[in-house]
């Protein structure tokens, strides 16, 4: 089974009657919600989901999940998300996807987060794949100069026709192509004290489990303890 469909299938076990689930973004996160909404067509199972973009939330509906926004849940039992990256101490990147904010927003109101992934996203440092940070456009480009002058690689992503992709709250996203990340938490720091910033694709101590999906060994399910 395709490894993605493996972790997505898994990780809808720790979904549990009349729970509220955060339900992530992406092409592992999709499996998940396609389960549960199997489980809830034959098994009779009843959640609440908060969805983590406009994507999940069509999926969510379309699947006749009951949704809510994260305003209005006191809380969230568990969220199941994706990540870009995985290090062997158990912090990620993520927003690949561009999803970036409410998947920390929900992530961050979430009593448990588990992550699924294939083995291809398990690294022993952060920083090959590139780190998402999404700004607001006015100033931008004065943002764009300020990673330059760090010597962080900066890119706009951009749509196919050249425009810059703008996110579920119309912000851009800007990479951040930093090939390794020395210390995580010291740049996660900077970037939350920079004007313009709204968010960034470094996820630390945010994962409670990590569900990884491998060809060898199948799934491997690591509880984090911090
Ligand atoms: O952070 C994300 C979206 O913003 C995704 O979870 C991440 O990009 C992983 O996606 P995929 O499962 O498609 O590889």
């Amino acid at each position: 089974m395709n490894l993605k469909k493996m972790v997505g299938i898994e990780s809808a076990k720790y979904v549990k009657d009349g729970m509220t689930v955060g339900l992530g973004t992406g092409s592992t996160a999709f499996f998940m919600v396609e389960e549960i909404g199997r489980r809830m067509r034959e098994e009779g199972l009843s959640i609440t989901g908060v969805t983590t973009s406009n994507a999940t939330e069509k999926q969510a509906s379309e699947l006749g999940i009951p949704l809510k926004s994260i305003d209005e849940v006191d809380h969230v039992d568990v969220t199941i998300d994706g990540a870009d990256e995985i290090s062997n101490d158990y912090h990620g990147i993520k927003g690949g996807g561009a999803a970036l904010l409410f998947e920390k927003i929900v992530a961050t109101y979430s009593n448990k987060t588990i992550w699924i992934v294939d083995e291809s996203k398990m690294v022993e440092h952060l920083g090959a794949f590139p780190l998402p940070v999404e700004v607001i456009p006015y100033g931008s480009d004065q943002l764009v100069r300020l990673f330059n002058s760090k010597g962080y690689n900066p890119k706009i992503r951009r749509q196919d026709n050249g425009n810059p992709l703008l996110t579920d709250s119309k912000n851009y996203i800007i990479d951040l192509y930093l090939e390794k990340i020395e210390n995580p938490k010291d740049l996660a720091t900077w970037l939350d004290h920079q004007v313009g910033v709204v968010e960034h694709g470094l996820f630390l101590d945010m994962a409670t489990t990590v569900i990884i999906g491998t060809s060898d060994k199948g799934v491997q399910t690591i509880e984090v303890s911090r």
